[in-house]
């Protein structure tokens, strides 16, 4: 049947400048219901900007966001309450005490689901009646977190939302997502540089760099296409490879390790071929995904 909803967010032609200075240059993207992306780059690269762009708290230089179909400054308390923000510095208030922030955020919204709070409240030991302001980092962390997620948004947006969370929270916390993800269909887009992380929840990847999505697509699709050739030669190996698409590489001798994007299995006799080598593909994970991209 098809789907005559409109995106959960659709980003088109963004531009975004501090000053002088482009940071995102002309990016168009998109979010449906369910996606969960990854969104990838180094320190300043950009994953900020571009969610809070996404969220209407600055607007862009060129190009439009839409959430829910609707302008991103346009849209309503009503539509704004379909959406949960763990921003990167969270914006708690710090004289009350964690059960007065839940019960306060939880009168204005309607979806309010008391008994996931009260479970996450107790498996992630929130002290409810210490003030906001005498917590730790990982308490506050942890507090932002509920505050987003119990009132069950359509859209969640979280900037670096596990920074400060020890391990058992962080899985804890990953268990959480999938499960939002996976009953409730909301579409999330996650910042982290915990990478492994994001490999376990994300299936779609957003990479930030030099400004613009060099990467936006299926998790999966990724790392099929990104992946490293192990290559001996069985004479001397001819001075340029000429492998389409590397993305870097080594050699030594008679082997040369090449990474690769784009990459279709069904090169691998021709290259063989060309190369008098044999080749062998490795697969790589999400984080030397990255790390290969930004060599
Ligand atoms: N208010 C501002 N005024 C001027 N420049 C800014 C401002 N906020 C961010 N920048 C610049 O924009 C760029 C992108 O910053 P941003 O915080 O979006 O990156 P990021 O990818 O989220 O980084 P990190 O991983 O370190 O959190 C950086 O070069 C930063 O210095």
């Amino acid at each position: 049947m098809p789907n005559n909803l409109p995106s959960i967010v659709q980003i088109s032609q963004l531009t975004r400048c501090y000053g002088q200075h482009t940071i995102l240059d002309n990016i168009t993207a998109s979010v449906q219901q369910g996606d969960v992306i990854a969104l990838l780059g180094k320190n300043g690269a950009g994953k900020t900007t571009l969610l809070e762009t996404i969220l209407g708290f600055a607007l862009p230089d060129e190009g439009e966001v839409r959430l829910f179909g609707t302008l991103h400054h346009d849209i309503d308390a009503k539509e704004k309450q379909r959406i949960g923000f763990v921003p990167q510095q969270d914006e708690l208030l710090e004289q009350i005490n964690p059960h007065e922030h839940l019960a306060m955020f939880a009168r204005f919204q309607p979806n309010w689901d008391q008994a996931l709070c009260d479970r996450l409240c107790h498996s992630w030991e929130i002290p409810l009646i210490t003030r906001i302001s005498k917590l730790s980092l990982g308490q506050r962390q942890k507090l932002s977190i509920i505050l987003a997620l119990c009132h069950k948004p359509q859209l969640l947006v979280l900037d670096e939302p596990v920074a400060s969370l020890d391990p058992i929270a962080r899985r804890q916390f990953l268990a959480e997502l999938i499960n939002i993800a996976v009953d409730q269909q909301t579409a999330i887009i996650f910042s982290s540089h915990i990478v492994t992380d994001m490999e376990r929840v994300a299936n779609k990847v957003w990479v930030l760099k030099d400004h613009r999505l060099c990467w936006q697509g299926e998790l999966d699709t990724l790392k099929e296409s990104v992946v490293r050739l192990h290559i001996t030669a069985t004479g001397a190996l001819p001075e340029q490879l000429q492998i389409a698409n590397t993305v870097r590489e080594v050699r030594h001798g008679k082997t040369a390790m090449v990474t690769v994007s784009h990459w279709q299995t069904a090169l691998l006799p021709t290259l063989e071929e060309q190369l008098q080598a044999q080749i062998r593909v490795e697969q790589l994970n999400l984080e030397d995904i990255f790390l290969e991209l930004h060599a």
